[in-house]
């Protein structure tokens, strides 16, 4: 059964305020995506690779897989102006190759393992969808942007990561009528009535979202063994 990694890389991360998207910027001496690819080519499970890029960052694209010679590695997509639009052209770029499974991950989570990717694959055998994601362990409050108003249960509450792997002909046909602006794939899935399981994330799988995130990540890499030998 071939298992492909669809990594999305089209956003322009504004929030991290750089002049550069952040799946670009340098994190240990190489681009956030080069630890993305390399963390998910890693799995041996993982049978073939595709990026979804944003058309003005190819060239950002080049640099940051560079010596990268892995033939599980094949051309990038042209994204969206939605996460969901970039990851519904993904997918519709992978019909030649027709996988059994796709695994989508969000470019900016550098820190995903084989041992995650295993995780979410290991449910597809009984439901269509497993995605990756962590207890909420923490009071919820909802406020009024500067007090506490009324509390949240946290009961059976989740906080989604990526991968989120599917069955590959079961997300495609759910993103051909899905919400371009559904923040995840599991909304998408759901909406079209599919079964998705949660599996336990990890802390270490977060998402480089803000300038701080960038720290943490170099924090990471400091303490952590490098993905692949440099
Ligand atoms: N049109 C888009 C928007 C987002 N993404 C990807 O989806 C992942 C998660 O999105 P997010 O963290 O929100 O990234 P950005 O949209 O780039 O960040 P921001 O909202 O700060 O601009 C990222 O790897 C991002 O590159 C994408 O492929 N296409
Ligand atoms: C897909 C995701 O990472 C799951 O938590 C999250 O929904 C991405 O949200 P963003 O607003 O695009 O960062």
């Amino acid at each position: 059964m071939t298992n492909a990694a669809l990594i999305v890389a089209a956003g322009r991360g504004s929030r991290m305020m750089r002049d550069m998207p952040k799946q670009y910027l340098m994190l240990g001496g190489r681009a956030v995506l080069w630890h993305t690819v390399q963390a998910f080519l890693a799995s041996e499970q993982i049978n073939l690779l595709r990026v979804v890029i944003h058309p003005d960052d190819r060239g950002l694209y080049d640099s940051a897989v560079a010596g990268i010679g892995d033939a599980r590695l094949r051309d990038p997509v042209s994204g969206g102006a939605s996460r969901a639009a970039s990851v519904r052209l993904g997918l519709e770029a992978l019909q030649d190759e027709s996988p059994a499974h796709v695994l989508i991950h969000d470019a900016a989570r550098p820190f995903c393992t084989a041992g995650l990717i295993a995780a979410v694959l290991e449910p597809l055998a009984e439901v269509e969808g497993a995605f990756a994601a962590l207890p909420v362990v923490d009071a919820l409050w909802k406020a009024d942007g500067t007090n506490a108003i009324t509390p949240v249960t946290r009961d059976g509450l989740w906080r989604a990561q990526t991968p989120q792997a599917f069955r590959y002909d079961a997300i495609l046909a759910a993103h051909a009528k899905g919400d371009a602006d559904a923040t995840d794939d599991v909304a998408i899935a759901r909406s079209a009535g599919l079964t998705v399981r949660v599996v336990e994330g990890a802390e270490e799988n977060f998402k480089i979202t803000l300038p701080r995130d960038l720290e943490r990540a170099e924090q990471m890499l400091l303490t952590c063994q490098p993905i692949v030998p440099r």
